[in-house]
This record gives C-alpha cells, structure tokens and sequence, in this order.
C-alpha cells in the first residue's frame, strides 16, 4: 500500500442478520460453526485482514447483538476486541432489520464520521481471500464510486417464465454468457455515493451496486474468487468446510 493508503479511511460493513432460510433449520445461518468458528467470525476475520481496513461494523440479528458481541470478544481478532482502541481495527455490532437493505442501511447509519469508503460484505461470505478485499478497496481508491467482484458464469443462462405451481417453465432465452458476471462481496464504495443511494432509492434490490446503478453511476467488476461463494444452501457448507480444511493442510493455518 502506498502512504497514500493511510489517509484513505475503509470501513466494511457485514450483514449478518439474515435467517438462513435456505440452509435449513438451526442457528441464524452467521452464527452456525464453520471448522469450529462461527460463520461470522470468519467473514471478519477476512476483512480485518485487509490493512486497509480500520473499522469494521457488524449488523447483527435483531435478537442476537448481545450473542454478537460475546463472539467478537471471545475470538481472536486483528486489532482487539470490540471497543478496543489500542490495535489497528476497531469493531462496532448493531442489530439489523427485516431485508438485507435495511441491514446494510443500519450499519451505515453506525459510522462515525470521516470514512471515504465502505466495504458492505455478505457474512455468509466467510472465506474471501484478502487479494480479493484489497482488489475492491484499491479501485474505490482510484475513482470508481462502485466497485464489484464477480466471476464469470460456468453454466448455460436460460431466461425463463417462472411458473409457481411446479410445472415446466417455458424458456424465453439464452442470454450470451460472456456478458455475464455472478456477484460477490465485498463490494467497495465511495462512502458519500453509497449513503446516498441508501437514503433516496427506493424499491428493492439483491446488492448494494444495484442500488447505485439506479442513481444513474457507473458500477465496475473487478476479478472475484471462487472461495468467496455464498454460503446459501447445505452443500455449500460442506464446501467451506473442504476450504478450510485445504488452507490448513497447505498453510498450517
Ligand atoms: N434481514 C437480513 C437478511 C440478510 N442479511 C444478510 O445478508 C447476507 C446475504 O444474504 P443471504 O445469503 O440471502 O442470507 P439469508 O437472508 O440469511 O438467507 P436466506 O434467504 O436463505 O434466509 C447474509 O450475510 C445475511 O445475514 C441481513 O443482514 N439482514
Ligand atoms: C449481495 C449478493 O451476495 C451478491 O451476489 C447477493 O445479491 C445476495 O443475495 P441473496 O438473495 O440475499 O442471497
């Protein structure tokens, strides 16, 4: 990083208030173990892991913000426990609402003053690799207001008409796949544009860049990870499991 860097001010946001209504019955899906360790103590791991990053505030589920602030203090993190000011990062959690929105919204609503960027990353993220994180922040950095990474697609797209009762879907058609990105988090943003976009747009939308492309800013990719999946259905449990079981067998870790 630059000397610049130390005057360029990140803080990530992480929705963690989430069900988990797809991963089945159990825990808030944040708060289920993954090798041991909540969901979400991995996904802050990976942003206090970026140098860049100096504040990290979790959006907790709404009953679970005292539970939240226990696993922060109880595990190990760069720069201390929650309310420490002694190390690098600080931690701040707050309860968070009913959709995703909401909860980013919140955790917005929590940051102090003089932020020029805002990371917003999903905590059913957990193993992002920090090259990742550090690709986001640098291109906010350069000028982009948005910044998303994404992959390309590895399947077929088929648009189709939805049909709710369970009978076959007619196809309407096959979107061209190298115009096509699936998207990740941390997305990066100019902190000024993305509170903005939080506060005037209406309407709902899956990710926070939707939000800024309907004030009309552009939004950019940058290369996202294959470990930085979503943790959204049973097997993909088993999948981060296996990452995690692949970085301790090649980094002792
Ligand atoms: N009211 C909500 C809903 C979701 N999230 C967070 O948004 C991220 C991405 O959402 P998703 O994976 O869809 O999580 P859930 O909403 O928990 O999943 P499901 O739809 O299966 O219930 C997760 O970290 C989740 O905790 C949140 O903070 N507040
Ligand atoms: C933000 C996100 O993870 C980007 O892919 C995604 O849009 C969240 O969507 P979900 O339906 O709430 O999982």
């Amino acid at each position: 990083m630059s000397d610049e860097s130390r005057t360029f001010r990140t803080a990530a946001v992480i929705p963690a208030a989430g069900r988990g209504v797809r991963l089945g019955p159990g825990a808030p899906k944040a708060l289920r173990a993954l090798n041991g360790t909540p969901m979400l103590i991995h996904a802050v791991r990976a942003m206090a892991a970026s140098r860049a990053v100096s504040l990290v505030v979790v959006v907790a589920p709404p009953d679970g913000e005292a539970e939240v602030k226990n696993l922060l203090a109880e595990h190990a993190l760069p720069g201390g426990p929650p309310g420490s000011s002694w190390g690098r990062t600080e931690y701040l959690v707050v309860p968070g609402g009913e959709s995703r929105q909401e909860s980013v919204r919140l955790g917005l609503d929590a940051l102090p003053p003089g932020f020029d960027a805002v990371l917003v990353h999903d905590a059913a993220r957990p193993l992002v690799p920090v090259d990742t994180v550090d690709a986001v922040i640098e291109a906010v950095r350069d000028g982009a207001p948005a910044v998303v990474p994404a992959l390309p697609l590895a399947d077929t797209v088929k648009q189709v008409e939805p049909r709710a009762d369970g009978s076959p879907e007619p196809v309407l058609a096959t979107p061209d796949r190298a115009t096509l990105r699936a998207v990740q988090t941390p997305q990066g943003f100019d902190h000024d544009t993305l509170v903005r976009a939080h506060a005037t747009v209406t309407g709902s939308v899956t990710d926070d860049a939707g939000m800024i492309e309907r004030l009309g800013l552009p939004v950019v990719v940058v290369p996202g990870h294959e470990e930085a999946f979503k943790v959204t259905r049973p097997l993909d449990l088993v999948l981060a499991e296996a990452v995690l079981a692949r970085r301790r067998a090649n980094d002792g870790f």
